[in-house]
């Protein structure tokens, strides 16, 4: 099957400073990436080059098959929704006017913009001046650009941005309502606690390169983070970790009421049961490392590195 992008050994340089140094990246059909990376890391420029609106230095890029930059790609713009950053629109006209401009840039109907003013719950406020627009409406209307002309693949600078939690809630919800669709999206954000539930697989950019690729369990496997338990209970006695003392164990006492307890992966049913079964705990939480722990990691790896 033809991959909704394949990018291929790309560099971009801005002069001595090198933006991607030898990106290969594959997204297929129905595919939500999250493109994750420290300030100035090349995401956005991944996203441009992606678009069509710079040029690589070296490698190739193809989308759905095609060069972006070649003669007629044109024709296939309305293939791609973008959602930039930092999202400006005219603000004298109204939402519904913006909408309806954007649509007649790409070639999509008056009923779509109707139904995506909808969508983005923009509809009572479809007549209102773009300038009296709160943030997080007019990133909801930047979706709405986004999305018409329904696109085959959608690239979203940190979409959330300016979202309320209600609002960032429906935001995902339509991002899984997308990929069922099989609409391919990538998902730039630095907030990673909401996106880790949405995405199949995380690139990690670090310094144009890429320092991860793979689904949370993959990155979990190659990470190798501890599983983090954290029991309540009795913990008055300061000398309660003594009973934690296993090998690749690491308990911390937080207070007098819980303990933390760090161990391998590989041993989580063990160290559960041994939770379970000591008399002075009553409650047990325990979670899988975060996205956030394994962006941290290896970022850190990188800069250890470098
Ligand atoms: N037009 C340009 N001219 C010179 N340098 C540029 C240009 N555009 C981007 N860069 C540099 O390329 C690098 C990658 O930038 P990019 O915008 O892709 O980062 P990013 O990962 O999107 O960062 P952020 O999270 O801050 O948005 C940065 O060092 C940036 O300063």
């Amino acid at each position: 099957m033809t991959a909704a992008i394949e990018l291929t050994g790309v560099c971009k340089r801005y002069g001595k400073l090198g933006a991607l140094n030898g990106l290969d990246l594959r997204i297929e059909p129905g595919e939500v990436l999250g493109l994750l990376g420290h300030n100035g890391a090349g995401k956005t420029t991944t996203m441009k080059i992606v678009l069509g609106l710079i040029a690589v230095s070296e490698g190739s890029v193809r989308v759905f098959g095609h060069d972006p930059r070649a003669r007629g790609a044109g024709g296939r713009r309305h293939w791609v929704g973008y959602l930039p950053e930092s999202v400006t629109f005219y603000e004298q006209l109204s939402g519904r006017e913006v909408l309806s401009y954007f649509a007649r840039l790409k070639r999509a109907s008056r009923t779509q913009v109707e139904l995506l003013l909808e969508r983005v719950g923009l509809s009572a406020a479809a007549d209102r001046r773009v300038k009296t627009y709160s943030k997080g409406m007019r990133q909801r209307l930047g979706l709405a650009q986004a999305l018409l002309g329904r696109p085959r693949l959608l690239l979203l600078d940190e979409p959330t941005v300016g979202l309320d939690p209600l609002a960032t809630q429906q935001f995902y919800q339509m991002i899984d309502e997308l990929r069922e669709d099989g609409v391919s999206i990538i998902l730039c954000s630095h907030v990673l606690p909401g996106v880790e539930r949405h995405i199949d697989r995380a690139a990690i950019l670090g310094g144009g390169r890429l320092l991860a690729l793979g689904s949370l369990e993959t990155l979990r496997e190659q990470a190798g983070l501890p599983l983090l338990i954290q029991a309540r209970g009795d913990f008055q006695q300061t000398d309660c970790v003594a009973s934690f003392a296993e090998p690749g164990y690491q308990a911390r006492r937080i207070d007098a009421h819980r303990l933390e307890l760090a161990v391998p992966a590989t041993a989580k049913l063990s160290a559960l049961r041994q939770l379970l079964d000591h008399p002075k705990v009553n409650d047990l939480t325990f979670e899988p490392p975060s996205l956030e722990s394994l962006y941290t990691y290896f970022d850190g790896l990188a800069r250890v590195d470098s």
